[in-house]
């Protein structure tokens, strides 16, 4: 498995590319990015400790890099500010990313390739990504909200003080202001999170503010996510080369679940070596319901201003 990392460089790119290495799973880390010295700076760092992780290829390069890629990583863009919302970012990447995909058009991609987009606002560029590059929809697909879902899990964890992997809640919808916790399937250690010691609904309510807030809280503490995103990536990357089929809330092309049609958005999503596998739909709370509908008609209102 070879992976290449389009604004690998940066600091969403760089901690991905450690989580890659440090999973000791993907053979080949590529990092590309029009900042040559950033670029090479972090493979040689990366290539120093691979004596002490596991036998891999890690080097730096331009776009043509990508064409041998298994799983291709956008991860290039500009951050937004404190104040400002991923949908915001669209007016000051959208050119940038075309540009972007302009160049892995015109490299190649090897067949099957997935094309796994992080920049955001993650899943408008996931549908400019999927409609520019011609792949079939299950070949492109957007990180979704897997890092709001860590984001909930890890602070619920911690604040019922239990181990962080035994909490199963979920994130659905956008990636940013309209994002939707489903509550309704939240569990933890398999028991229903309602009727677990310790948890109460002023304690779910703060748990889910801290979570819609956290990306900003980041951003203003220490300038943008790294770490969690970058292991959010590797999660997603090591579900892709071991073709282990788990059920990941990435962003796709949406052809009917939950009522969403042509909008890339986050839903239950079975994710193999093909890309997208599948999306399953259950049965939510109303509440829920009309939330991820408002949801798929914020972005699908952004998509068509924004891409006409
Ligand atoms: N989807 C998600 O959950 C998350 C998405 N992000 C997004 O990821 C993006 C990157 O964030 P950071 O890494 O913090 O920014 P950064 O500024 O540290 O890195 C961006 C990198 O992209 C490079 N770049 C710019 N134009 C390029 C081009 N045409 N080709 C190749 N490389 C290019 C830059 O040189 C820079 O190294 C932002 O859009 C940010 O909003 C960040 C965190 C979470
Ligand atoms: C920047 C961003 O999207 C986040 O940290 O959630």
């Amino acid at each position: 498995m070879n992976v290449s990392i389009i604004g690998g460089g940066g600091l969403v790119g760089s901690c991905a590319a450690f989580a890659l290495q440090a999973g000791g799973i993907v053979r080949e880390i590529a990092l590309v990015d029009v900042n040559q010295d950033l670029v090479e700076g972090q493979a040689l760092d990366l290539l120093h400790g691979s004596s002490l992780t596991a036998d891999q290829k890690i080097y730096a390069g331009g776009t043509e890099l990508v064409k041998d890629s298994d799983v291709i990583v956008i991860t290039a863009g500009l951050r937004r500010k404190p104040d400002e919302s991923r949908l915001d970012l669209i007016n000051r990447n959208v050119e940038l990313f075309k540009n972007i995909l302009a160049d892995v058009k015109r490299v190649g991609t090897k067949p099957g390739a997935i094309v796994f987009v992080v920049s955001n606002p993650v899943d408008v560029l996931t549908y400019l990504a999927m409609k520019e590059l011609g792949l079939p929809p299950q070949q492109v697909i957007g990180l979704g909200t897997v890092l709001d879902t860590t984001r909930l899990r890890s602070m619920l964890a911690a604040r019922l003080d239990v181990p962080p992997t035994q909490v199963s809640t979920l994130i659905l919808g956008e990636h940013g202001d309209s994002m939707v916790p489903i509550w309704s399937a939240a569990q933890v250690g398999g028991l229903p999170l309602d009727k677990f010691p310790g948890a109460n609904p002023a304690l779910i309510a703060e748990v889910e503010k801290k979570t819609r807030g956290s990306g900003a809280e980041v951003i203003k503490k220490k300038g943008g996510a790294g770490f969690a995103v970058g292991v959010s990536i590797a999660d997603v990357v090591h579900c892709i080369a071991l073709d282990q089929r788990r059920i990941l809330p990435v962003s796709s092309l949406q052809d009917g679940a939950f009522g969403l049609r042509d909008v890339c958005i986050s839903v239950p999503t079975v994710m193999g070596r093909s890309g997208v596998v599948q999306h399953l739909e259950i049965e939510l709370w109303p509440k829920e319901q009309m939330a991820l509908t408002q949801s798929g008609k914020v972005l699908r209102e952004t998509v068509d201003k924004v891409l006409g």
